[in-house]
Formats: structure tokens, sequence, C-alpha cells
């Protein structure tokens, strides 16, 4: 329990029917899945911590620790970097959403005033002669990168990294599938030009009397399908639990964070939780994360599944297309996509 006091009673009022019962975050082993030795098995544990709490630490996962520490020095490199630089890459300046983000750009929970971290947001890389770039399509387009001759290994160890979360997104939606009584590719061609989001992330430390507009990453739901986190050692990421009570989740070595966005609550008819979470950086040390949001192809339109309806149950929710809901709360979180024009 990290709770400053300050926030918790008024978060937790409006999002009381969401709250579900979990007391810690539970941790699987998914080698069972990528080796074909357990899909079922990996399958039922992944399914079962989705239902309770909407995140799970995730072993087993196949992602070399050289990988994930050097992607973390790339992204500790960028943010070292004077202002002047990183604002050559703002964000606004990308007709597709990719690049820097200062601080207070972002305000991921509408109670505040804006989140004290500096983010580099990335994401599938599309080339400028891609029919639905050239088409104009929302949040589709190329990245943008910082100059080779500045940070010579960052887009290719940013890169391997992004392909790694690509593929083991993929390996947990066999296993969300599967959890679902549904075929193992059930999400395949529903994810195969996917609105993935590779984010950056950097929290300076926070000190003394905490108040709501300076949260690192305000309250929030993420987005998408299911959200792969990678965090350094620091700490400071809450999750809600039932009681309204702020839990830590804190660093596992090795382990990722895996989870539920709204898209995939939505699509289980709530039977996966999308669970509220925030961001407090009170160690007094700066704390660097790497969350990789996987959402679907922009056409794909997500709606109940029939698996997740008892008989004579209805959906809680409608049918929303993934490519505007992502593109609607992307508007509703960022400062720079309000402005005329943006
Ligand atoms: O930095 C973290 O630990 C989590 C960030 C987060 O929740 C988000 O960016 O959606
Ligand atoms: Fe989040």
């Amino acid at each position: 329990m990290a709770d400053d006091g300050v926030l918790g009673a008024e978060l937790a009022e409006e999002l009381r029917g969401r709250r579900i019962d979990f007391h810690e975050v539970p941790l699987v082993d998914i080698a069972g899945l990528l080796d074909g030795s357990d899909p079922q098995g990996v399958a039922a544990k992944v399914a079962e911590a989705c239902e309770r709490v909407g995140f799970l630490y995730v072993t087993g996962h196949g992602v070399s620790d050289k990988l994930i520490e050097a992607a973390f020095a790339q992204t500790k490199a960028l943010f070292d970097l004077p202002l002047e630089a990183k604002d050559r890459w703002h964000i606004r300046h990308s007709s597709a959403h990719r690049g820097y983000v200062p601080l207070f750009e972002e305000n991921t929970d509408p109670e505040d005033t804006a989140d004290k971290k500096e983010a580099f947001d990335l994401g599938v890389d599309l080339a400028a002669d891609d029919p639905d770039v050239v088409a104009g399509k929302p949040l589709h387009g190329p990245n943008t990168w910082p100059e080779a001759a500045l940070l010579p290994a960052f887009r290719p160890t940013i890169e391997a990294y992004d392909a790694e979360m690509r593929r083991l997104a993929g390996d947990l939606l066999r296993a969300f599938a599967l959890g679902l009584e549904l075929p193992e590719q059930w999400f395949a061609d529903k994810v195969d030009r996917p609105l993935a989001q590779l984010r950056l992330l950097h929290y300076p430390p926070q000190a003394g009397r905490i108040e709501r507009r300076e949260l690192g990453c305000g309250a929030h739901t993420d987005y998408g399908c299911l959200t792969i986190l990678a965090q350094d050692a620091v700490g400071g990421l809450q999750l809600l639990n039932s009681a309204g009570e702020w839990v830590d989740a804190p660093p596992v070595p090795g382990a990722f964070v895996v989870n539920i966005g709204d898209q995939m609550a939505r699509w289980t008819n709530d039977r996966f939780k999308a669970t509220l979470h925030r961001v407090i950086n009170v160690s007094g040390r700066e704390r660097y994360s790497m969350p990789y949001f996987f959402d679907p192809n922009y056409d794909t339109w997500v709606e109940t599944l029939p698996s997740c309806l008892a008989p004579g149950e209805t959906p809680r929710h409608a049918p929303v297309l993934a490519g505007e809901w992502l593109a609607q709360r992307l508007t509703a979180t960022f400062t720079y996509r309000q402005q005329p024009g943006a």
C-alpha cells in the first residue's frame, strides 16, 4: 500500500461497479504455451487472473533479459537528451501519433490536471506509400526516430524489442482464446494489422505531499486489448482493488506485468476485467517503464463474444470500431490532439 491519503476516496467513487476481488497479482509462467507442452493449462491460469484481477505477472515469456536491459538503456539515453533535442520529435509533428510527449502533455485521468511523466510513442512503422497512410487513416504512419548520429543504437534496439512484444502479444492472445473456449487462433485475423503502441516512459521522482495534478500517471484503464509492461526496479505502479484500496504491483525480476484493456473487457462482456491503475513515483529516483499496448486492427468491430454470454444474458456494451475507440481515447487525454487543426 502506498496511498497518500489525498486521492483514494475521490477516484474510487466513479468506478464502483468495476471493482473486483483480489489481494495480490497472480504470477503465471507461460513456458508451456510457448513450447506447446501445456497450452490449455497455461490458458486456464491466464484466464483466471484476467477474470479475477485483470492483471498478472508473466514469466517464461521468451524475451531475453539482455534485450530488455538494452531497451531500458536506450530509453534512459533518450530522456537524458536536452529538451531542445526531444522537442524536435514532439508528437504534434506526427500525423500518426508518434514521437516525444513532454511532461504534463497527457492527462490519463480527466479528474486530474495532467501526468508528471514524459514519453516517447512508437507504433507499427508504416512507409509513407502504404495505402492506409496515403488514405490518411488515423494512427497509421511512420515512426518518429531520433537521428542515428545522436543515438545510434536506439532504433535497432527498440525495433527488436517491439518485434518481441508483438510476438508475445500474439502468444497471450492464443492463451486468451483458449481460456475463453474459442479456437486458439480466434483473434489472429482481428489483430494482423494492429494499432500496437510501444511507449517509453520516464517518471521523475515526486516528493512531499502529492497533489492530484502531479500524479505520474493518473488513474485509468488501458484502452486496447492487452498491455505488456516492463518496469524497472523502482516501483510505483498501483492497482485499485475491490475494497477501493490502492495496492502496489511491485517490480518482479524477469516478469512482465500484463493487464487487460477496455476492448478486451468489452469483447468478453467484462468477464476479463479492465482494472484501474496509476503510477506515483515516491522512490526519490528516476523511474522508467515500457508499456506495449496491443490493440486490434482499426477496422475490427469489438462486440460481445457469444462464448461470454450466458443463456438469456445480454451484452453490457455496444459494439465499437477498435480504431475509433482508440483515437477517441487518445484525443480525450492528449492536449495536442485537442488543438484546432490537430
Ligand atoms: O508506467 C507504468 O508502470 C504503467 C503506465 C500505464 O499504466 C500506462 O501507460 O497506461
Ligand atoms: Fe495503463
